[in-house]
């Protein structure tokens, strides 16, 4: 990629003014795409805490256990789902009414961000609104053993904001030594027909513990009330994709996103009773298994209080099994100013599964 990457990567260079930093930044300073050596995760991990050394801990989030009944002979997969607020929407179009501007500062957020995946380290990790892919996370996750992908929107609201660092987009990350490529397509979602601003990645991928084919899409749908017939259309759209990179269904699916959309719009009713037999992952962490949790967002804006729940992690329900799922954070850990914050860098949560098949060649189930 020659000197644009260069250029690209010199936002990496950046010094730190932390003090206690200054022995841990050999890894988030690396500018030299060319000298990728492998990093450890945890000498990563302690150079964010020495980042971070003057925030207030990360928040406990544990593991519920949900499929303990039939072992199974293959480590789990864990997927990763995220929006991790873009950079210059945080700072320059969210109008984020009680989130200090200090608590937004990217040299100290990217390592918050960083934190987060370090301390659950899943296997398939998918992103929304990701303006730092070149300098940041391409990076560092390669260098902890990802292969990444990355489809920006094609007129980001970020390039309207000053000093931004290029569009936001989708980011698709898999770790090499669980997975090999098999087929990779970015699709730019249609509504009514018509080409919109919101995309998809979908990937085809191979196990290589099992040979099994499993499929992961990404996306962002059409964010702000009023275009919920939009995000249906483009729903739609995304099945349709799906059902042909499926070969209909016939390779198990994981759909990650941020879809905009509460549970009662159309776009999710469609996701949930398509043809492609998927069930959404979340809903399993109620006491009935059929309601989804009470929000994955949760910010305060000049305009109000918004309490969501927009991101979803849909699998294929016959193929598929979720053996954990990672709790979402209490009202008292997000605290009363609410996200983001000095504790937590994105409006959104992360969501994290553990996935196992259910029709495992050499397996016990
Ligand atoms: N330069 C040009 O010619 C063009 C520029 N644009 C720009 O793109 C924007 C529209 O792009 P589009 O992709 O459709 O945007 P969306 O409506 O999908 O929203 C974009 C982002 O804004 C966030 N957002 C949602 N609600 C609000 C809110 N109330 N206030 C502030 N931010 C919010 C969303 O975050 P989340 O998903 O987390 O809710 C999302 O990431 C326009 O506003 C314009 O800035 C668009 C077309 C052409
Ligand atoms: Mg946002």
């Amino acid at each position: 990629m020659g000197n644009g990457t260069s250029r690209l990567y010199s936002a990496l260079a950046k010094t730190l003014n932390s003090s206690a930093a200054s022995q841990h930044r050999e890894y988030l300073e690396s500018p030299d795409p060319e000298h990728l050596e492998p990093i450890d995760p945890k000498e990563l991990l302690e150079e964010c805490r020495a980042v971070l050394h003057s925030r207030p801990p990360r928040f406990q989030r544990d593991f519920v256990d949900l499929k303990t009944d039939c072992p199974s002979s293959h480590p789990p997969i864990r997927v990763m789902q995220w929006n991790i607020l873009a950079q210059a929407l945080g700072e320059g179009k969210d109008n984020f009414a009680q989130c200090p501007v200090e608590a937004l500062k990217w040299e100290e957020r990217k390592c918050l961000i960083l934190e987060e995946i370090l301390a659950y380290q899943p296997d398939i990790l998918c992103l929304q609104e990701v303006d730092h892919y070149f300098d940041t996370f391409q990076p560092l996750l390669s260098r902890l053993g990802y292969r990444g992908t990355f489809f920006p929107k094609p007129w980001s609201p970020c390039l309207d904001v000053e000093h931004n660092n290029g569009p936001d987009g989708c980011a698709l990350f898999f770790l090499q030594n669980r997975f090999k490529l098999v087929h990779s397509t970015n699709i730019r979602l249609t509504a009514m027909a018509l080409k919109t601003n919101q995309v998809a990645i979908v990937q085809t991928l191979e196990c290589k513990e099992s040979s099994q084919q499993l499929c992961v899409a990404v996306t962002h749908l059409k964010a702000r009330s009023g275009w919920e017939q939009f995000r249906s259309a483009q729903g739609c759209d995304l099945l349709r994709n799906l059902q042909n990179l499926t070969q209909g269904a016939k390779i198990p699916l994981i759909v990650c996103g941020d879809f905009n959309a509460e549970p009662t719009e159309d776009v999710y009713k469609n996701f949930a009773s398509s043809s492609l037999n998927l069930s959404s992952a979340y809903k399993l962490l109620s006491p009935d298994g059929q309601s989804e949790p009470p929000y994955t967002s949760w910010k305060i804006r000049t305009s109000g209080e918004y309490r969501h729940t927009l991101d979803y992690i849909w699998y294929s329900k016959h193929s598929l099994s979720v053996r954990a799922a990672l709790d979402l954070l209490t009202e008292e850990q997000i605290g009363a100013s609410r996200l983001p914050s000095f504790n937590y860098p994105s409006d959104h949560l992360s969501l994290v599964c553990d996935f196992s098949f259910n029709n495992e060649p050499d397996g016990l189930s």
